[in-house]
């Protein structure tokens, strides 16, 4: 592999990372749910630091957290998919939309069960 195939290789792989974080900062600006996960993020975040976690509770935290942002990135990502192939009603395109919905809706439920878990002990 010469210099130069390094250098293109290089190229690919810093373009492809702005692509992806392009769709971030999109998804970021435009869609409101995932504005509301982002400032919820935060305020754990916050939290966290406050009442000093322990290692291991950073680690779970940060987990859920990553999880959390990325499924709804993958959320939106399926519902504009689904706008591409109809703007009209379908039946299919309702199931997909919902199915994923669903997704993250589990995700954020189970993380509200950790998160009380985790915090409430130290609250008390
Ligand atoms: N093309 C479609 N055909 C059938 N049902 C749809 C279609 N688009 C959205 N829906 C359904 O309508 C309901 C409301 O969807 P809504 O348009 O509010 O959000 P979305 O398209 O899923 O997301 P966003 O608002 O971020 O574009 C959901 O149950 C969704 O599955």
């Amino acid at each position: 592999m010469g210099l130069n195939d390094h250098q293109s290789e290089w190229k690919r792989f810093s373009k492809s990372f702005l692509f992806a974080w392009n769709g971030i900062i999109r998804t970021v600006k435009h869609e409101r749910n995932f504005q509301i996960h982002l400032f919820i993020s935060l305020i754990i975040l916050l939290s966290g630091s406050i009442l000093s976690l322990s290692r291991i509770e950073w680690i779970i935290l940060l987990f859920l957290i990553g999880g959390m942002l990325s499924l709804e990135l993958m959320n939106t990502a399926l519902e504009r998919a689904v706008d591409l192939i109809t703007k009209d009603y379908h039946p299919l395109a309702k199931a997909a939309k919902d199915a994923a919905a669903g997704a993250v809706l589990v995700y954020a439920l189970l993380s509200v069960i950790i998160g009380l878990i985790i915090f409430i002990p130290k609250l008390i």
